[in-house]
């Protein structure tokens, strides 16, 4: 039953001039799961998710949400049907407010122009549900500060939230821990749990102990292609999952080993 699943791909692949980036690429992510992609760089992860996405065109296969066929579809097109990549469609800007933000996502996900909501009633609704979604990742008292203002990891959140206006079934989140330490990496590893509430989550991540926290399932790609399926007990015990991800370490060491003798010798 392919029911349970609310993104399949089936032989995805994408080449780039003959490179194969991603080599039949099965995906299966379960409804309610929070699914991480992971692998070494290189690896395709970042092509995949432009692929799911509609940011790249498969050379072949096939990618279903729901058991629909969706491979032909636009970016916008999915995004109606559910299929959301924070930071995708809903950039903040940096000289608004905080609540000033998520209505601009909220208006442009009603595709209502601004006339409906100048009567008094839509007015106070839309900053109600403005005033829920900031709550909903811990912005409320930031409502009124200028985005620019906010700390990076709260102009995350703020990304996040407007991502949530448009009330996503299968929410696909690319790197959401990139460029953060500590106390910003556990502000967000809450503020997915509470993003994937009744939702499915797709991510890249390349912190692996922020996968161990979240992650009911991992795919780990390598060379394009999928090396092995599981929950984090299962792939981070995998001796190939070590070796790949050794590999990428070893050969950074040696190249820049390489560099440092060359700079030597010159
Ligand atoms: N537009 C492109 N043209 C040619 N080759 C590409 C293109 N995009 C990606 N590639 C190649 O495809 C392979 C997979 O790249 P991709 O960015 O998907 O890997 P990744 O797993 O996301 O890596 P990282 O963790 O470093 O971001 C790489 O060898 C990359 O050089």
């Amino acid at each position: 039953m392919s029911d349970q699943f609310v993104l399949e791909t089936r032989g995805l692949v994408k080449e780039f001039k003959g490179f194969v980036a991603v080599d039949d690429v099965n995906l299966k992510i379960q409804d309610g799961h929070i699914h991480a992609l992971i692998g070494p760089n290189g690896a395709g992860k970042t092509t995949v998710f432009n692929l799911l996405t509609k940011f790249l065109t498969p050379t072949r296969g096939q990618i279903l949400f729901r058991g629909d066929d969706i491979t032909a579809m636009k970016s916008a097109a999915i995004a109606r049907k559910g299929v959301v990549r924070s930071f995708q469609i809903s950039a903040v800007f940096p000289h608004m407010t905080a609540l000033e933000n998520i209505r601009v996502a909220l208006q442009s996900f009603e595709g209502t122009s601004f006339s409906f909501w100048k009567s008094g009633t839509s007015l106070n609704k839309l900053n109600d549900r403005c005033m829920e979604l900031l709550d909903s990742v811990g912005l409320a008292e930031f409502a009124n500060t200028t985005t620019v203002e906010l700390a990076y990891g709260r102009k995350r959140a703020l990304e996040l939230a407007t991502t949530l206006a448009m009330e996503p079934k299968l929410l696909l989140l690319d790197e959401p821990t990139q460029g953060m330490g500590g106390e910003d990496v556990d502000r967000v590893v809450e503020l997915v749990k509470k993003a994937a509430e009744g939702r499915t989550v797709l991510m890249v991540e390349h912190n692996l102990s922020v996968v161990s926290r979240l992650c009911d399932r991992i795919t780990v790609l390598a060379q394009g292609s999928v090396l092995t399926e599981g929950d984090y007990q299962s792939v981070s015990a995998d001796p190939r999952v070590r070796e790949v991800y050794m590999g990428t370490a070893n050969d950074k060491a040696a190249k820049a080993q390489t560099t440092a003798t060359q700079e030597t010798v010159e």
